[in-house]
């Protein structure tokens, strides 16, 4: 443990010092997305008149400038789209619409191009709507805390913003850095966050769309409350682009708690880790904002390839739990989370902790749990993330397993997540491709998710990635329904094709 942290380690007998349902795999049938024959393919007219509804400023050509908007965050997913256009109004977004929609021209739209499911890239030469540049905040209401901006704004500007307003913005997640509201609202983004405040669905008064025939639909509201008739903005939230393009959107955020505190749990056993959030549920009660797992695997992995990044604790333990509270009585929260500490040491369900004791220690301690991504990036070519939804009692289950089963291959297996919201993030690293232990990893992990109760999605979507594999976790007549609204609202197929659905080769 580093010098300066506040130690909440048990240090002798006498006192405490701290202060659905499964289909099974073979129904399925698995096909590579094949290219739709009815799309046009970009002509030099139409790419005049494009590049002169964005103005020069708006347009990316160069081969080289091209290949960031081409290839996703994990470089795994690639397109071959010859121009980026990023236009700076909604109307410059549903002159774009009108024309592709007329022309038959099919679109990917971009926000910070974060995504893990390939999402947000080209499959083949799609054209990139990448809406960067609409990154204006339009209006906030310091009385309801109410924000109403553009899709590009970046979310750690909005979240600063907010914040100096004296609010908390509801949604944190790792790329805050670069992601973008727009993209976050298009994946209905989870995040660390989820916990306390629930999903985007909850938050988001409002939307701006435009429709693939370039018609804007203001759905943007201040309100509430306001039950007249369907909400159509939650067919847009989650939809990953393929109903409509968001420009812009109203978000309620809740006030800005005045104590916030963030303590890192050593664990030595996952029933403890479970045990653990049941009671700090029922102790820390209505303050807690955080809970967030990680195992040993992770941990080590991101301290040892990552400079920047520090374990509090000399000694390691097989899982660590980040838990922050968030108040607004300092005295009060303090005493809720050291009482309940103490519990957990008493009832040895902690090995270790430490509590973060001023602003730059908590971010240390939150840059240990947001920086797994990165690390696991950094550890091999080829990677398989997964990102599930598990019951709780079968959580960890399905790790275990994978170790088991991979003993024989040179991988790293490691595992995070925010597991007060049972989603499990499972990445398999390796340095070199081998088929073998691709067959070993995939169906099998969906396949075992969906038959313990589980889906093969928590947070980040289906995108290209996952698309096949949705039957196993939705109703076939749910996706039949999934359809016709895709049907009714892009009816040309030009919004985000060969995302969600899977395509079978003609
Ligand atoms: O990279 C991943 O698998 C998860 C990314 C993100 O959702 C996280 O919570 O760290
Ligand atoms: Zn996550």
């Amino acid at each position: 443990m580093a010098l300066g942290w506040k130690r909440l380690v048990k240090t002798n007998n006498f006192g405490y010092h701290f202060v659905h349902q499964f289909r099974a795999v073979s129904q399925i049938s698995y096909t590579r997305p094949s290219k739709n024959a009815s799309f046009s393919k970009l002509s030099s007219e139409d790419i005049s008149y494009l590049k002169r509804v964005v103005t020069p400023r708006g347009v990316v050509e160069e081969k080289e400038a091209l290949e960031p908007f081409n290839t996703d965050w994990i470089g795994k997913y690639k397109g071959n789209s010859s121009i980026v256009l990023k236009p700076s109004s909604t109307d410059q977004v549903s002159k774009i619409l009108q024309y592709c929609y007329e022309k038959k021209l099919p679109i990917v739209p971009q926000g910070g191009n974060t995504g893990l499911v390939g999402g947000s890239v080209p499959v083949f030469d799609e054209i990139i709507l990448n809406l960067g540049n609409m990154n204006r905040i339009r209006d906030f209401d310091n009385k309801s805390g109410i924000v109403t901006c553009e899709a590009g704004v970046v979310l750690e500007s909005l979240s600063n913003f907010v914040s100096e307003q004296g609010y908390t913005f509801p949604l944190d997640l790792g790329a805050k850095g670069s992601c973008q509201i727009g993209g976050n609202l298009a994946t209905n983004a989870g995040g660390t966050r989820f916990l306390r405040y629930g999903s985007l669905h909850g938050s988001t008064l409002g939307l701006e769309v435009v429709l693939s025939n370039g018609k804007v639909l203001n759905m943007l509201s201040s309100l509430r409350k306001d039950n007249t008739g369907y909400h159509l903005p939650h067919l847009f939230i989650g939809s990953e682009g393929t109903l409509g393009i968001i420009t812009a959107a109203s978000i309620c955020c809740p006030k800005k708690c005045r104590s916030v505190h963030t303590a890192l749990l050593g664990v030595d056993s996952f029933d403890k880790v479970t045990e653990l959030l049941v009671r700090c549920k029922d102790e820390v009660g209505e303050i807690l904002s955080a809970f967030e797992f990680m195992d040993r695997n992770a941990v080590e992995l991101a301290t040892k390839l990552l400079s920047h990044v520090r374990d509090p604790f000399s000694e390691s333990f097989p899982f660590y739990v980040l838990i922050e509270t968030s108040g607004s009585n300092e005295h009060h929260d303090m005493e809720k989370l050291e009482k309940f500490l103490e519990y957990c040491y008493s009832g040895d369900l902690i090995s270790d902790a430490v509590l973060a004791q001023d602003q730059s220690q908590m971010n240390q301690l939150w840059t240990l749990r947001e920086s797994m991504p990165e690390a696991v990036n950094r550890s091999g070519k080829h990677i398989f993330k997964y990102d599930l939804s598990i019951p709780l009692e079968h959580f960890y289950t399905l790790v275990t397993e994978m170790r088991s089963r991979l003993v024989e291959y040179p991988c790293h297996v490691v595992s995070w997540g925010h597991i007060g919201d049972c989603n499990l993030h499972l990445n398999i690293s390796s340095s070199e491709s081998n088929e073998s232990l691709s067959k070993l990893i995939e169906p099998y992990v969906y396949e075992w998710t969906c038959s313990h109760g589980g889906s093969i999605s928590a947070e980040h979507g289906v995108g290209r990635v996952k698309s096949k594999y949705l039957p196993m976790s939705k109703d076939m007549e749910a996706i039949e329904w999934m359809k016709q609204l895709k049907q009714l609202f892009d009816p040309v197929g030009i919004l985000n094709p060969y995302k969600i659905f899977s395509q079978r080769e003609e």
